[in-house]
């Protein structure tokens, strides 16, 4: 794993995580990884990332909780030029398209 996001633990559980979490990168299946803040759900999603075929691709990190309602669907689908006024000169490619083949 990239030193910035290596993995820090090596209780049983940590381990036990790890071995769950390597199982899941290797289907292509959604995963939904559930804890409290800061318990480290992203270094993990980038875990997975990095053992997954898709590994070569982006990996895109979004923060649900700091979009705004009204922004959330530019976000994630992107817009065209002239699609609101604000927008963006050339338009914006959403989140979803960014993380085309990658996670
Ligand atoms: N077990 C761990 N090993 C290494 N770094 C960790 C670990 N747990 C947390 N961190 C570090 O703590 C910080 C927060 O981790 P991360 O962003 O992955 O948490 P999160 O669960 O995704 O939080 P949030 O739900 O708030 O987005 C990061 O800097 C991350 O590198």
């Amino acid at each position: 794993m990239n030193e910035q996001y290596r993995w820090v633990g090596n209780s049983t559980k940590s381990k036990q995580a790890l071995e769950i979490v390597a199982k899941a990168a290797a289907v292509n299946l959604s995963v939904l990884l559930q804890e409290e803040s800061g318990t480290g759900k992203e270094v993990i999603a980038r875990y997975i990332h990095q053992l997954s075929d898709r590994k070569n691709g982006p990996f895109i990190a979004i923060n649900c909780a700091a979009l705004l309602p009204n922004l959330i669907e530019n976000e994630l689908f992107g817009y065209v030029e002239g699609a609101f006024a604000g927008a963006k000169k050339g338009g914006q490619p959403g989140k979803f398209e960014l993380a085309n083949g990658g996670t």
